[in-house]
Parts: structure tokens; C-alpha cells; sequence
């Protein structure tokens, strides 16, 4: 075969390049020879493949010929450069994997009757089952509006408003911390959480019961969520700024929730590199969005603290591999040198997850937080905006 396979990594040095940080490499036919990125450690598995590929001619079949195909030997480096991808991830405590590109080398069966164990194809648990899903989902998205498409949009998107101001706004005028009030319609935990739901009827009594800002999920699948529900409570005139509360992956994610009206966006730093949240962030900064950097334990606090341009940290109380709801998780967080770090750098800390009474904001609070992320007790109630004064133990509208 004479058209062999050159492998581009897209990934740029600028952090405001549209489309810098892909996940998956990219690939196109050329007919210059195979151009592969320099791995220079593979995982035990991805050397046994290679091992696996370069057999002695004298023993080849028809099966190990088959091995010298540029397409299969291209799905093997694919493979291969996954396989790293989650090895630099995991060398910075991220237990979430992604998926290879192309699943291990299962042509690889041979004449010994030798396979890589499945290992690496089935989803560890529900976050990673999540991030391999959008994975997927971007990948198609991407071919569908391409990011050219998308600058076009952002030309004649509406102005980005003040997400962190609004929080603090809203902290200095209550005394309690700002609001971030959820249109969630369902999640994986919970199921569907209300059921006849109306985004914008939601987003709109939040309003007038004293949010401070709104975060709107837009994954299908898993939260019943859709960009449209965003687009339409922009449109509708919510004053509050919005949230896009999805699971990035790709810096293409970012563009187009800025195409859809977000004022901010979601980085979860159990799925994302240091270095994809770094770019990410100034990415952000460029299109006049917020970045929301969410933490579940210490490990992904300290990195997150060592982040230059980090503003708004969420801390989840919902660890997002079991579903455990543990409040006490932002207090642990906030402890000792973390937290003075925070106060001494002028970072919002957002408690998130599992909030249900004027208690529990009032720990979280002392514990050091300026705003609240709050879903569930807040969307099941039958007037969402009138179940704030509940919560916060006090009517905030005004
Ligand atoms: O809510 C879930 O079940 C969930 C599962 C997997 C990943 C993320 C998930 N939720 C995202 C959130 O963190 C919450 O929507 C948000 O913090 C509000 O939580 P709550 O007030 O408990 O609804």
C-alpha cells in the first residue's frame, strides 16, 4: 500500500488557538512515510503489541502480514499514543482514563493465539463511562460544525456577562454565599429530578428568587440537558450569567458554549490534564468566559491552586466515581495552608453538591466559601425560586 499515514497533533503552543488541545490525534492520508510523535516509554502493554507487530519474516502467515497494513499499524500507534495520554494523566493522580482511539489491537490474535486482555475497553465507573461517551459525542460534533463555523457564530453570539462579579456581588449584598442555582432536569445518581421541566420556566423563577447565577447542564445522555435549554434561557433575557455545565474534553467545547449564550464553563481536573486546564483557562480568557475548576480531593486542589489564572474553584461534595455526597469535603479541603493559599490568591470557592438546608449552607460558608452550587433540593420543589428562601434560611430576592 503506497498512500501511507502521517499523524498531525493538532495541539498548538498558543493557548488561544481554536481547537488546541484535541484529545484524539488526528489523521490523514499523505504520501510522505509514517511522521509519529516521539514515545519514548510505552506501557508494558503497548510495547508487547509492538513486539507483537514486528515479527521475524520466516514465521510470518497470512495473519501476521496482515500486521504490516499501514491501517492496522496506524491503529496500533493509535493505540499506543492513548495508551501515554493516560499514563501522563495518571502520573498527575487523574484516575479517569480515556478511551484509545481504537480500543487495543484485537487483529493482533496471531498464529499463538495471543491477545491483550480487554483491559482498557470497558468504562471503570460512571465518570469515566461519561467521559468516553463525549469523547465520541465531540469527535461527531466536531465534523458536524467545525470550528471555523463556529468563530463565524461567535461574531453574532450575545455579549459574555460577569459570572465572578455576580457571585461576589451577590456575597457582599446577602452576607451568604452567591447562588448558583441549577436547571438540572435528571442525573445519573438521582434519575429524573423533576419531572414536566421547563428550562427556561425554571431558570426564570431562580431568577426571581435571588440567584446570583445559573448553571445550566447541557449533557443529554446522562442529565437530560441540551445546548438549546442554554440558548433558550439566554435568549429568553435571564439577567443571571449562565454556566455551561457540561464535561469538557476539547477546547471545541468551549467555542461553541460560547456560540450558545454561556458565561462560563466547567473544567472537572479529575478528567483534565494540568496542562489541557491551563490552556483551557486562557482560552476562557479570550472569549470573555468564566472557568468554574472543579476538585473532588486534595490531590486535584493542589494542582488546580498551582494553576496561574485560576479565579473560581468548585469544590463537588459528590465524589463523581461512586456518588457518595459528603459535605464535609469542602471543610476538609478549606483546611489549614490550602485554604490560606486560597484567601491569600483572592479565589471564590463553590461549595457543590448535596445542599438541602439553611445548616448546610451555614457550614460550607464557615468553612470558607463564597458561593453555592446548588441542584437537587433546589429544582424538585414545585416553585424552584421560592425553595431558595428554604434553603437559605431567609428570602435573598432582594
Ligand atoms: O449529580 C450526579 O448524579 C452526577 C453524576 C456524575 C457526574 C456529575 C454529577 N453531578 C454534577 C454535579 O456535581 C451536580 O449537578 C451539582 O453539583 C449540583 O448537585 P446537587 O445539588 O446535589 O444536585
Amino acid at each position: 500500500m503506497e498512500g501511507l499515514v502521517s499523524m498531525k497533533s493538532s495541539a498548538s503552543s498558543h493557548p488561544a488557538a481554536i481547537g488546541s488541545l484535541p484529545r484524539r490525534p488526528t489523521f490523514s492520508i499523505r504520501r510522505s512515510q509514517v511522521t509519529l510523535p516521539r514515545v519514548k516509554r510505552f506501557s508494558a502493554a503497548a510495547a508487547s503489541i509492538r513486539a507483537q507487530q514486528f515479527v521475524q519474516p520466516d514465521t510470518m502467515d497470512a495473519s501476521s502480514a496482515a500486521r504490516e497494513e499501514p491501517e492496522i499499524v496506524l491503529k496500533a500507534k493509535e493505540w499506543e499514543v492513548g495508551m501515554l495520554q493516560n499514563e501522563l494523566a495518571e502520573s498527575q493522580g487523574i484516575r479517569i482514563r480515556r478511551q484509545p482511539p481504537t480500543g487495543p489491537p484485537l487483529h493482533y490474535v496471531g498464529p499463538f493465539e495471543f491477545r491483550i486482555q480487554n483491559e482498557g475497553n470497558t468504562p471503570r465507573n460512571i465518570l469515566e463511562e461519561i467521559v468516553w461517551h463525549k469523547d465520541n459525542e465531540v469527535h461527531q460534533l466536531k465534523q458536524w460544525k467545525p470550528i471555523y463555523t463556529l468563530k463565524k457564530a461567535m461574531e453574532d453570539a450575545l455579549p459574555t456577562r460577569d459570572f465572578v462579579g455576580a457571585l461576589r456581588e451577590a456575597n457582599r449584598r446577602t452576607g451568604l454565599p452567591g447562588l448558583i442555582a441549577e436547571v438540572k432536569k435528571a442525573s445519573p445518581s438521582r434519575g429524573v429530578l423533576r419531572e414536566n421541566f421547563d428550562p427556561v420556566e425554571v431558570a426564570q423563577s431562580y431568577e426571581k428568587g435571588g440567584a446570583a447565577c445559573l448553571s445550566v447542564l447541557t449533557d443529554a445522555k446522562y442529565f437530560q440537558g441540551s445546548f438549546e435549554n442554554l440558548e433558550a434561557i439566554r435568549k429568553a433575557g435571564v439577567k443571571c450569567p449562565l454556566l455551561c455545565k457540561e464535561f469538557i474534553v476539547d477546547a471545541w467545547q468551549i467555542y461553541y458554549a460560547r456560540t450558545k449564550g454561556a458565561d462560563a464553563i466547567l473544567l472537572i481536573a479529575a478528567i483534565l490534564p494540568d496542562l489541557d486546564i491551563k490552556y483551557m483557562i486562557k482560552i476562557c480568557k479570550v472569549l470573555g468566559l468564566a472557568a468554574l475548576v472543579e476538585v473532588h480531593d486534595e490531590r486535584e486542589m493542589d494542582r488546580v491552586i498551582g494553576i496561574e489564572g485560576v479565579e473560581l474553584i468548585g469544590i463537588n461534595n459528590r465524589n463523581l466515581e461512586t456518588f457518595e455526597v459528603d459535605i464535609s469535603n469542602t471543610k476538609k479541603l478549606l483546611e489549614g495552608e490550602r485554604g490560606k493559599l486560597i484567601r491569600e490568591k483572592g479565589i471564590i470557592v463553590v461549595g457543590e453538591s448535596g445542599l438541602f438546608t439553611p445548616e448546610h449552607i451555614a457550614y460550607v460558608q464557615e468553612a470558607g466559601v463564597g458561593a453555592v452550587l446548588v441542584g437537587e433540593s433546589l429544582v424538585k420543589q414545585s416553585d424552584p425560586g421560592q425553595a431558595i428562601s428554604g434553603l437559605f434560611g431567609r428570602d435573598i430576592s432582594s
